[in-house]
């Protein structure tokens, strides 16, 4: 009999979900269990806050091994790791096979992951992501999704958007070009809420990829 699989990631801003071939996402701060659909089986990613998914019965929730078919993990405990990045690792290893990947996500944090041909993880970097940047500092806070480059401001309010917009997009610039040094030619992905905006201000193409920790979830689950 043919039993349906609910895939549920849950991060720090939204919750989203694969069903029947369809994703979905809300906003963790208004996420109640009861928006989704209901299913034999329920597989959940979770580096958020666990207790919303509190009530579903079925579930199970993975954490990072330390390898998984052609992935290997770079931690030296491999269950720190993020679950969505080491899931966003095997979607990308299965979707661009015998290449070195650049895994980019743009979402509360911002994080790379390196994952050459073979499967081995390099390691990667956690920073805070637009929204945390924003917001860190309390006086000039700002849920701004501008990112304008190469202005200087006559204003407060300018010059925190104008100066974050710089040092966020900067940086990734600076991470591909230092990767691109390092490890020669680049397959990059982007994922996360904020990979769109970010995307055609970087020097370099990259293929978007919005549920890639979905995707990593659905081929985990099979296994
Ligand atoms: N509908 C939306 N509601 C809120 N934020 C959104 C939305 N769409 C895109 N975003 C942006 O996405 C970002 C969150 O990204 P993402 O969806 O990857 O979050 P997350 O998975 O909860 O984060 P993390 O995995 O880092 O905890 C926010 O900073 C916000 O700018
Ligand atoms: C870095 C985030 C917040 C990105 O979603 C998540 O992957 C996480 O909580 N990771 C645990 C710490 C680590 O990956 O080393
Ligand atoms: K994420």
């Amino acid at each position: 009999m043919y039993k349906t699989r609910l895939f549920i990631d849950v991060g720090n801003t939204l919750v989203k979900w694969l069903f029947k071939g369809e994703y979905h996402s809300a906003l963790a701060l208004d996420f109640d269990s009861e928006l989704l659909p209901k299913a034999d089986r329920i597989y959940a990613a979770c580096v958020g806050e666990q207790s919303l998914l509190k009530g579903l019965k079925n579930t199970r929730f993975f954490k990072s091994p330390a390898q998984f078919q052609q992935f290997k993990s770079a931690y030296d405990t491999p269950e720190d790791l993020g679950v969505d990045r080491f899931l966003a690792m095997i979607a990308s290893i299965d979707q661009y096979p015998n290449q070195t990947r650049l895994i980019i996500d743009a979402g509360s944090a911002l994080t790379f992951d390196l994952v050459l041909a073979g499967g081995e993880h390099q390691g990667g970097l956690i920073m805070p992501g637009l929204g945390v940047l924003r917001r860190s500092f309390t006086q000039f806070s700002s849920d701004s999704k501008q990112l304008t480059l190469g202005k200087n401001a006559n204003n407060t309010k300018d010059a925190w958007e104008y100066g974050t917009a710089q040092m966020f997009m900067s940086v990734i610039n600076h991470q591909i070009e230092t990767y691109l040094t390092q490890y020669g030619d680049l397959q990059i992905i982007l994922t996360g809420g904020d990979a769109k905006i970010i995307a055609y201000r970087l020097k370099h193409t990259v293929d978007i990829k919005p549920y890639l920790v979905l995707d990593g979830l659905a081929l985990y689950a099979q296994a």
